[in-house]
């Protein structure tokens, strides 16, 4: 549409998949209080697993990067994902007494979502690794706005939440959100729906992986 910006349009493309997420079991099940603790802890886990794997993401994105300046943020990225995220699971895994062996990191929609994405950073160029990312950081940002204005009993649940509403989050994914729109101009036709069809892929992998938090009877 005239006078749209690529994010903009790609949203709008998306916009039902992408609704679909936002209001996923997971996110409605944490606003209300009820988000079940066995459900919690299986996401731990999962979601641990996935955070290994976004590290190799921005890694592959760092390497394809043309500019320094884009290089440097992401290596800003990256160094955020190896010390205060992997931490944060450290911490909270320990805090709940999790054991991850005892949880099957081959579940398939949770390796489908882990190996699609790795795929796009392997395979893809520069800009598809920086929308399959902004897919999955938008995603968040958009729900745990939302879910953070909700009182949530637990601790860790909280600090989880609240750690992708905050600023710095923001910040990230709008970062990703510029890369996009600083694009624009140099693609064709073909190029944008390639790109929105990443990030429908994205939000399609997210609902089966959030899926898989809640075991075989989802
Ligand atoms: C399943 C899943 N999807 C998206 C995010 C959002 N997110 C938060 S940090 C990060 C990586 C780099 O900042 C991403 C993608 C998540 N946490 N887990």
């Amino acid at each position: 549409m005239a006078g749209e910006t690529l994010s903009e349009c790609i949203l709008r493309e998306n916009e039902a998949v992408f609704d679909a997420m936002v209001r996923h079991r997971f996110t409605t099940d944490i606003e209300a209080g009820h988000l079940p603790s066995e459900v919690f802890d299986r996401y731990l886990v999962y979601e641990g697993a996935f955070v290994e794997t976004a590290i190799s993401i921005f890694a592959l994105a760092t390497a394809k990067a043309g500019r320094i300046e884009q290089k440097r943020w992401l290596i800003s990225v990256l160094d955020d994902l190896a010390n205060q995220q992997i931490a944060y699971f450290e911490r909270t895994l320990a805090a709940r007494g999790i054991d991850p062996a005892s949880f099957n990191l081959a579940e398939p929609r949770v390796a489908a979502f882990c190996a699609g994405m790795l795929d796009i950073a392997e395979k893809g160029p520069f800009l598809d690794i920086i929308v399959a990312m902004f897919a999955a950081e938008w995603m968040y940002l958009t729900w745990s706005k939302r879910v953070a204005a909700a009182a949530i009993a637990d601790p860790l649940l909280n600090e989880w939440v609240a750690m992708h509403a905050d600023d710095t989050f923001a910040n990230q994914a709008e970062w990703l959100r510029r890369q996009i729109d600083d694009a624009n101009a140099r693609l064709d036709e073909a190029g944008r729906s390639r790109l929105s069809a990443v990030f429908g892929r994205v939000q399609a992998l997210e609902i089966a992986f959030h899926d898989a938090a809640y075991g075989d009877n989802a």
